[in-house]
Order: structure tokens, then sequence, then C-alpha cells
């Protein structure tokens, strides 16, 4: 029978906020519940932001620090996985191979975690073997730079591949806790408004500068719980997001495909610089995101955005011409995002990216037919491989160069912003000739039938 003790220590805080904190009390089924997250995590490979989700809704009554040393814990130790794996002095080569994750392993992975941010051990039972002064010492010893970064070796090789130099910083920022940021819904309010009315309860942001959607949270709040969200006056989304849709240059009164719109953060933005004015269809191959994004929607007061569920090429062919304004914000690697998403490190393979970018030129090449002669595309991943950006552009434009022009490219290095990496890419369909053909082009509205 483990012993259930309760322990005080202090907080572990990021590395570059840690200082003085008030000392919490180390409960154990609070370290028991990081311990079965992370199982749920590597074991039973789910997505680590539903499994924190999932954890928060069974354990109601856990305050806000509780909370906070939940999802930090979870959160240092998946980001750090292959380093704290190697501190607990496990054998490298078993530390994504679900069958050698034990639960006697997650507890002393999670022990290295707590030593190296500078705590005392807690007296349970499933600790007591652990030497803390093995820990100190494997850290100082030389380790390869994926071990040390924490990242797979394909995912190094590749990287460095296509990356070069550059990629040694971007490694860096990308294993930094992401920050949270929100995007003001102008249907509703204005930023300083916003601003103004989170600061009386108690919530500070900061603006920033060349981003006029955004407000930075200057500290973790639960967003979600705020009566401003509940009210439709933000949604949460990254500052190099709130950069794709102002990309994509659309106008009230325009008729508008996102064609990857997921649960919608990009059409609700793209709803609001619409000023709600106009018409947006919004496509996905999975109904139960399109459904997230119809209630996203209704908070937000969104009228103009009609959500369709690609079920064959037949959806695709009756929007053929029909859109000024088409959005590809296609399935990525979600390299650019590992600060926010830090399982897809564990869970991604040079496979699925290989796989991804054939999807990825498939639905360019398919889907730029929706944009009518005269009209834009932007194309956007939240990744920063060439192979899945540029290189993606460049191979389209090679194969339909005669009726597409490259306008302008967004490149998002996380090193250099501190944001999310992005990538998008604007181009322009050339205006139609002005020949009998032009008349096939449809004027009104295509059904959803
Ligand atoms: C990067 S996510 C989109 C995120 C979304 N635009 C947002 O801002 O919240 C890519 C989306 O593409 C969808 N998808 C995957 N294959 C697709 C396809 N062949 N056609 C359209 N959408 C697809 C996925 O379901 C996913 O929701």
């Amino acid at each position: 029978m483990p012993l259930r003790l309760t322990w005080a220590c202090t907080f572990p805080l990021p590395r570059r906020t840690r200082g003085f904190f008030p000392p919490v009390k180390l409960h154990y089924h609070l370290i028991a519940q990081i311990i079965r997250s992370l199982r749920d995590i590597f074991v039973d490979r789910r997505y680590a932001d539903k499994v924190v989700e999932f954890a928060f809704k069974k354990h109601p009554k856990w305050g806000s620090r509780d909370r906070r040393l939940f999802a930090e814990s979870v959160y240092e130790v998946v980001r750090h996985w292959r380093w704290y794996w190697h501190l607990a002095g496990l054998p490298d080569a078993e530390h994504n191979q679900p069958e050698a994750i034990t639960e006697e392993r997650l507890w002393y992975v999670w022990c290295a975690y707590w030593i190296m941010a500078g705590h005392e051990l807690p007296f349970f039972d499933e600790v007591v073997h652990v030497r803390r002064g093995a820990i100190i010492e494997r850290s100082k010893q030389e380790v390869s730079p994926a071990i040390q970064a924490s990242v797979p070796d394909w995912m190094e090789a590749r990287l460095n591949r296509e990356l070069g130099q550059a990629w040694i910083a971007i490694r860096a920022t990308l294993n930094q806790p992401a920050e949270v940021f929100i995007r003001v819904n102008t249907l509703k309010t204005d930023r300083r408004s916003l601003k103004t009315r989170l600061a009386q309860e108690g919530f500070i942001t900061e603006t920033i500068q060349d981003i006029p959607s955004v407000l930075h949270m200057k500290q973790r709040y639960h967003v979600f719980g705020m009566a401003a969200f509940k009210e439709g006056l933000f949604e949460v989304q990254d500052a190099s997001s709130q950069r794709v849709a102002p990309f994509l240059q659309v106008e009230p009164g325009m008729k508008v495909v996102d064609a990857c719109a997921g649960a919608g953060g990009k059409t609700l933005h793209l709803a609001a610089l619409m000023q709600n004015k106009g018409k947006i269809i919004a496509l996905d191959v999975h109904d139960w995101k399109l459904n997230e994004l119809r209630k996203r929607a209704g908070r937000a007061g969104v009228d103009v955005a009609e959500t369709r569920l690609i079920e064959g090429t037949k959806t695709l062919k009756r929007l053929t011409n029909y859109a000024d304004r088409l959005l590809l914000d296609v399935p990525c690697s979600g390299m650019g995002v590992l600060r926010r998403n830090p399982d897809a490190k564990w869970k991604l393979s040079d496979a699925e990216i290989d796989r991804l970018i054939i999807e990825q030129q498939d639905i360019l090449t398919r889907y730029s037919a929706i944009v009518k002669p005269g009209g834009k595309l932007v194309y956007a991943t939240c990744s920063i491989l060439p192979s899945e950006n540029e290189q993606q552009v460049q191979k389209f434009l090679a194969a339909h160069g005669a009726e597409w022009t490259l306008e302008e490219e967004l490149k998002i290095n996380p090193a250099e912003t501190g944001h999310d990496g992005f990538y998008a890419a604007r181009l322009a369909r050339k205006p139609a000739e002005p020949t009998p053909a032009s008349a096939a082009v449809p004027t009104t509205e295509p059904s959803a039938e």
C-alpha cells in the first residue's frame, strides 16, 4: 500500500519566471494523477491537451494552484521527455516504446523532472529507491543534442537537413512553454474596451504593436472560465495565427471559402474582418470540428459562416470558380506549434510528414479551382519545414504558373518572434479573358445539395 502523504514544497515555475512563490502542499493524489495522465499520453497515445482537460473535469475541486501545478508538470515532462527519461537512468532506445513505459518508470521520470526543477522528493513509496545524486550526476554528462533537447533522432536529422543552423535557435524556442494570446472579437468589442474590462476584472493584458487584434495575457488565467470569453468578446488564438486571416485580404461582402476550417479559429477571424457581411463557406472533412465551429460562431455573433462537410468530390466541384478568396489552412506536421503541442514530437514520424506533404499538394492543386478568376488564395501551415511550405508553393507554381502568381509570403520564425511558427503564401489567379468561356463562371450561390 503506497504511503499517501502530503508534502509541503515550492511550486515548479517555468525556468524563465521561477522566483518567489508561496509553498503549496503536494498531495499524493495530484502526483498520482500526473503519472496516470503521462501514461495516457505515452502509452495510450492520447493528445496531451485532451488528457489535461479530462483531468480538470475529473477533479473539479482542484484550486487554481493545483490545476497549474498539474498542467505545468505534465507539459514540462512531455516537453523534455527524452531528457528526463535519460536522467532517470532508463535506456534511451526505449523512450518512445509504449510497452516499455511502465508505471514504475513514469514515477522515475517524474522524479527526474521534480529534482531538476529544484525540489526535494516527497516520501512516497513509489520514489523511495530514486537516488537524487545519480540524477544530478547524469545531468552533467555529455549526451547527443537530440537527447539534451528532447527531440526524436529522425526529427533532429530532418530539421538539420531542412533548416541547417537555424534549427538550433528554433529548437530552443520550441522547448519553452507557450504563452497565451487572445484575439479581440471586433464584432462585439474593440481592443481598448476589452483590455480595460479585463483589467477591471483583475486580468492583465498587453497589446502587440503590429497585430491589431491581439492581447497578450500576462499570466496563465483560466481564460475559458472568464465572463468576457463566455460573452464572445474574445477567442484564444496565438499571435502568429492571427496574422493569417488578414493576409487573405478579405473585404465585407466577399464570397470566401475556408476549406480546412476545423473548429473555425480563422473562420471567425475572417468574419470579423468582413464585418459580418458577405459569405464564408467553412469546409472540413470532420463533422465534429464543424459542430464546434457552429458553437463558437454563435458565441462570437458570426452570422456569415455556413458549414459544409466534405463528403466527396461533389462538395468541391459545386464550388468551382465560386470564391473571391480561399483559405487553405492545410493539415500539417505542427512543427511550428510544438510549444503548444509538445506531445506531437512523440507522435509524429518522418513517414507521416511525407504523407502530409503529398496531401497538402493534393489539397492545393484540387481546391485552387474554388477561386474564381481574379480571386486569391492563401496556403498556410503551422509548420517551419520548407518541404511543407515554400517548396509546396513552388511545386504548385511550376505546374500552374500560367494561371497563378505568388503575391507574397509570410514566414514566421518562432525564434525571432517568440510566437508560433507559421507560413502563409498568397497566390492570385489570373483574371478571366473576356471570351464567351467566362460566361461559365457562376454568379449565383452554389447549392449545398
Ligand atoms: C490546421 S487544421 C485547421 C485549423 C483551422 N483552420 C483553425 O484556424 O482553427 C487543418 C484542418 O484540415 C482538415 N482537413 C484534413 N484533410 C482535409 C481535406 N482533405 N479537406 C479539407 N479539410 C481537411 C482537418 O480536419 C483540420 O481541421
